[in-house]
């Protein structure tokens, strides 16, 4: 069992397993409110409505400690349909366990309340104190076509990443499945899927079922040894504009890897290799100005070391996350069983020329 952060853990999980039951409501109800955002990407009600509830549970619990979100509430301000849809789905949303929901406190208020709580995500980050990083629906493309998507919380203490939670609603529930992409747009039928992965510093990481009260049982998860490249398996982003998707062919193929990359999104890819579904993650930069930010990867960084994994930048960096919202210091992402992660950090910057 858990020692230090395990009232963290439990919360996390918590709160990320309330607000799962609001995107999987947004899913299947088809009316996702999309809204483009400045950099052009989509962002749902689903990504509002799911981090106003953790942020709430979050200002219950830990009221001093600072958030790093992404998103925020300008949109809806100047847009009262859609906050009132937000509104009225947050409102709704609860845990079926009563003593689960108690936990996360008394929720977000009114509609003002909403937007007041949606904008505690902006705090800058750092190398100092307590940091939560927010990613209420990271793979937002993916969420929109049925394939993988994960709400993502990690903890920060002094930069690093303490505790990691990745609540992952279409991945299947069983760590022995094979990778797994999605359901598809049309689909509604989630039977045997919903996985959170959990990991604590120094202490391993978990997978449990993605249920809808209590938290329930959970298992350590490992990364599986690769014995051959000739059998490994790597993801990498179904987006081609997020990883470069044909420097990652030539890695591989240096490799001696056989298989052809699967395409997954969100940090999904990195709960499927913690637990041994796949095995490598390449995360190519496609520019040289694009910073990673870091609740893209905070979670899923954490929850691959404690699996047995290691997980650098392009350089053979450690990804830094007290440098601020973004990877600023770091480019692209190698996520590896410790054994051959230097053998694959090689053949990446081979390709690469670095
Ligand atoms: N040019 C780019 N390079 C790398 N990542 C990018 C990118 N543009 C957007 N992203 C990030 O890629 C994330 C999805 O990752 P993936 O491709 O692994 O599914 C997005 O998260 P959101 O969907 O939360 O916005 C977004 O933050
Ligand atoms: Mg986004
Ligand atoms: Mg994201
Ligand atoms: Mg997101």
């Amino acid at each position: 069992m858990t020692t230090i952060y395990a009232r963290e853990l439990e919360i996390a999980q918590l709160a990320v397993q309330r607000a799962a039951i609001l995107t999987k409501r947004v899913f299947r109800e088809k009316a996702k409110g999309t809204v483009s955002k400045d950099d052009a990407s989509p962002v749902t009600i689903g990504d509002f409505g799911a981090q106003a509830l953790i942020i709430s549970a979050l200002r219950h619990n830990f009221p001093h400690d600072d958030i790093v979100a992404e998103e925020e509430a300008s949109a809806l301000r100047e847009d009262a349909k859609l906050r009132g849809m937000i509104w009225g789905l947050v409102r709704e949303t609860k845990l079926e366990d009563v003593a689960a929901e108690g936990l996360l406190g008394r929720g977000v208020r009114d509609e003002a309340d909403l937007l007041d709580v949606l904008d505690r995500g902006k705090s800058a980050g750092g190398r100092v104190g307590r940091v939560w990083t927010i990613d209420p629906i990271d793979g937002t493309k993916g969420f929109l076509r049925g394939g993988q998507y994960a709400i993502a919380l990690g903890l920060l203490e002094d930069g690093d990443v303490k505790v990691g939670v990745l609540g992952c609603p279409n991945l299947p529930v069983d760590d022995e499945a094979p990778l797994d992409v999605g359901i598809g747009e049309n689909q509604t039928d989630e039977e045997g899927r919903g996985v959170i992965f959990s990991a604590v510093v120094g202490e391993g990481a978990w997978s449990r079922p993605l249920g809808t009260g209590a938290l329930q049982e959970g298992k350590k998860i490992r990364m599986k040894d690769i014995a051959d490249m000739a059998n490994a398996s790597f993801c990498e982003s179904v987006e081609a504009g997020h990883s470069n998707q044909s420097e990652a062919a030539q890695i591989a193929q240096k490799l001696g890897i056989t298989k052809p990359s699967v395409r997954m999104d969100s940090q999904a890819k990195y709960g499927s290799i913690a637990r041994g579904a796949g095995d490598i993650y390449l995360r190519l930069p496609t520019s040289k100005t694009y910073q990673e930010k870091i609740w893209d990867h905070a979670a899923g960084d954490l929850i691959v070391r404690e699996a047995g994994g290691q997980v650098t930048d392009t350089k053979g960096q450690r990804l830094d996350f007290g440098a601020g919202r973004t990877l600023a210091s770091n480019s692209g992402v190698i996520a590896a069983p410790a054994g051959v992660h230097s053998q694959v950090l090689k053949a990446v910057q081979d390709v690469l020329g670095l």
